[in-house]
């Protein structure tokens, strides 16, 4: 019988977005809250008894096995350990969008981080693995950490937050963004004032805004057009530098009669936001 630990490998949003500088290296300073969904990808690990180190089942469509978070994770979790380690090949479920802001490379990274260190009995503990993480994306300690938080510096400084956990219908224009090309726009605000207390987030909603908006909605107007939709049922955002954009609601069928009216031509879901990341939830359950 094969022995396979199936990991799932959620999605997160940016409820808010600030950008409070530009530093040297190029990288921006941010304030964001990161909420994570009960939505995403499933990484499924099999041993494979033979064979040593890591490999996938198959490629992802127009990302090369070199740049595939997922191998640059386990590589740089094998450099961490002694002596040669068991051989695992890594099938992906990819249901989040490339480019959409989800997080979805970067969960993957993180999903890879916590289930090799499991299977290959390495007892690293969270601090390394999300050192580890940050050297793949300002984005994986969260995923490694597993717990929603108000994050700081380029998104690595943690403080854990807890937002309600409200439904949120999210919308993927027919678009990919790249991170990097809306960050390098001269167009973008890059000196919103620092939130100098941790914000009470259930309250002035109006106070926090997705400083990447302005500039997206410029260059794609397929996320222009989608917010002006969902707007007309309530605050409509970006996440990270888009294209994907949500709405929140107090209840699943709320988001969902809206879901049913989307114009064609755009894909999306909808999923419960959720503050402990349900990876941490199954590894848990796993113990
Ligand atoms: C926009 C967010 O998704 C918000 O959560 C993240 O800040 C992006 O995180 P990520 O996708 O893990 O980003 P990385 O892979 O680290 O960086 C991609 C590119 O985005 C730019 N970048 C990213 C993060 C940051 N704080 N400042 C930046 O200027 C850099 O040009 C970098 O080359
Ligand atoms: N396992 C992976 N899954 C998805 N993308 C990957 C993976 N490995 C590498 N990539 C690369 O990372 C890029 C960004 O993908 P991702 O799904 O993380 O986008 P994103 O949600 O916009 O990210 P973020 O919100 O962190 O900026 C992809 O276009 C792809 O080239």
């Amino acid at each position: 019988m094969t022995d396979t630990l199936t990991l799932p490998s959620p999605a997160k949003l940016n409820l808010f977005l600030h950008i409070t500088a530009r530093r040297a290296d190029g990288y921006h300073e941010l304030q964001t809250l990161f909420q994570f969904l009960d939505y995403g990808d499933d990484l499924h690990f099999t041993s494979v008894p033979g064979e040593h180190g890591a490999r996938l089942a198959h490629s992802l469509p127009g990302v090369s096995d070199a740049d595939n978070l997922i191998l640059k994770a386990a590589e740089l979790l094998a450099d961490k350990a002694s002596g040669p380690l068991p051989g695992v090949v890594i099938d992906i479920d990819k249901r989040l969008p490339m480019g959409g802001g989800l997080g979805g490379g970067s969960s993957n990274a993180a999903t890879t981080l916590l289930g090799l260190n499991r299977l290959w009995r390495l007892n690293l503990n969270i601090d390394t693995l999300a050192d580890i993480g940050l050297a793949l994306g300002a984005d994986v300690p969260v995923f490694v950490r597993g717990h929603a938080a108000f994050a700081e510096g380029v998104g690595e400084q943690l403080t854990p937050a807890t937002p309600p956990e409200d439904w949120y219908l999210v919308l993927k224009p027919a678009c990919e963004i790249s991170t990097r090309e809306i960050f390098c726009h001269e167009g973008l605000t890059r000196d919103t004032p620092k939130i100098k207390i941790r914000p009470a987030f259930e309250g002035d909603a109006s106070r926090y805004r997705n400083d990447c908006e302005d500039v997206v909605r410029k260059l794609y107007p397929e996320v222009n057009q989608s917010l002006e939709w969902l707007s007309q049922f309530g605050p409509a955002r970006l996440t990270g530098t888009g294209a994907c954009i949500f709405g929140r609601f107090p209840t699943e069928s709320a988001a969902r009669i809206i879901w049913e009216s989307k114009p064609s031509g755009i894909t999306g879901f909808v999923a419960k936001g959720v503050n402990q990341s349900p990876l941490h939830q199954k590894l848990t359950e796993l113990k």
